[in-house]
């Protein structure tokens, strides 16, 4: 009998076995931020007696401060909802590719929909996954508003026909996601001494709520008959941005990497009732860097099995500033203060990014979208230059984009 180290992730995941993951997490008082685990936290405690409540914060701001990166478990999001649309899941990737077409972001002025396999490049390079990017059913930009009120829009689903009660599922999803969001938001807002609702009320747009839900299937690559593919990723290094908190299902599969403060990339291995939640951008500009939005990336799939993930993307408003304003020295407790291990270096990664758009939306739409999918921005935009738009020079495009 091989002992639960030695069994590869195929055979736990078809046997459901799943002993042997916990053991590899660290407890919340162990925090550091050459962690070589993530931490569990759970969300029961928050909703506890005060005790719990405060050891619940208490955790929370550390892993902030240290890591990043954390599964939650005992979250709100109801466990049947998250089984169905993992079943719903592997069944919107399984159609065949001329059903997927007709949903492609290429017919969705918002870049909502299908993404093939191919078609999404970051530096360069393909991340070798397809996507599907959807959200609140919201109104695309009217006549007389700017461009990148198009960040979001109407959805681009399957047809009922083709696959019944995808729609109804995935809004069911999305609904309860953003609650679970908000409920974590509540949690941040309290780790900074604020009111539950203070950061939700700086950051959110409740009218048009901007958030993205992603689905991503990263296909096993047979890297020994395509050697061409085994330098790819299955989604390159990036911080999540602009986001205020991820909230990320994945399936047993693992892939997933966050990088610690030493460089190491240190595997999330999945951990069944758990979700994944991590800092984005902006809850690091609040903090002036002091909760760190930490860097991630997902290996190439070369497992034997197809990954699923969908993470929900909590996103402050379009019409908030790219460069959010930190809070006021005196408004950040002394803890944080004392206890950040400062984001400084992933600031100035980060300052072309920053630099170039005056506010989130002009952000998500032209750098994010338009600069992710070159291809369906040339089809649906063409001859549109985004980065003349911005005033990019050509030469500050070839060295940062
Ligand atoms: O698929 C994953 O595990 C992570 C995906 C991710 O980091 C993202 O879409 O921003
Ligand atoms: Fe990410």
């Amino acid at each position: 009998m091989p002992s639960v180290a030695e069994k590869s992730a195929k055979e736990r995941f078809l046997t459901k076995d799943t002993t042997g993951f916990v053991d590899e997490s660290v407890a919340a008082e162990e925090l550091s931020k050459t962690f070589k685990a993530l931490p569990i936290l759970d969300m029961a405690m928050y909703d506890g007696t005060p005790e719990e409540k405060a050891q619940f914060l208490q955790q929370l701001r550390d892993v902030f401060l240290q890591v990043g990166f954390m599964y939650i478990k005992n979250h709100p999001i109801p466990a049947d909802l998250m089984n169905s649309q993992y079943e719903y899941i592997k069944k919107v990737f399984a159609l065949p590719r001329e059903e997927k077409l007709k949903f492609a972001i290429e017919h969705s002025p918002h870049f909502h929909g299908w993404n093939e396999l191919g078609k999404e490049v970051t530096y360069g390079k393909t991340d070798m996954r397809e996507m599907l990017v959807s959200g609140f059913e919201l109104p695309g930009k009217a006549p007389d508003e700017p461009n990148w009120r198009n960040a979001v829009g109407p959805n681009n689903w399957p047809s009922e026909e083709v696959l019944p009660g995808f729609r109804a599922q995935n809004e069911a999803y999305i609904e309860a996601a953003y609650k679970a969001a908000r409920k974590l938001l509540a949690a941040v807002s309290e780790t900074l001494e604020l009111a539950p609702d203070e950061l939700e009320n700086i950051f959110l747009d409740k009218q048009r709520p901007n958030h993205l839900f992603g689905q991503n299937h990263y296909p096993h690559v047979n890297v020994g008959e395509h050697p061409e593919y085994a330098a790819n990723l299955g989604d390159a290094e990036h911080i999540d941005d602009p986001v205020i908190l991820t909230l990320l299902a994945q399936d047993l599969v693992g892939g997933l990497q966050v990088q610690n403060y030493d460089g190491d990339w240190i595997n999330v291995k999945p951990i069944p009732g758990t979700i994944v939640v991590n800092t984005g951008s902006f809850l690091q500009f609040i903090t002036g860097g002091r909760y760190v939005a930490t860097s991630h990336r997902v290996c190439l799939n070369t497992s034997g099995m197809d990954r699923y993930s969908w993470p929900f993307f909590l996103i402050p408003r379009l019409d908030g500033p790219r460069i959010w304003p930190a809070l006021p020295e005196d408004k950040i407790p002394e803890y944080v203060k004392q206890n950040a291990r400062q984001a400084k270096d992933r600031y100035e990664q980060l300052d072309f990014n920053l630099r170039v758009a005056k506010n989130v939306g002009e952000y998500a739409f032209y750098v994010k979208s338009m600069k992710s999918y070159p291809q369906a921005t040339a089809l649906l935009y063409p001859g549109f230059d985004w980065k003349a738009e911005l005033g990019i020079s050509p030469e500050d495009a070839k060295k940062y984009l």
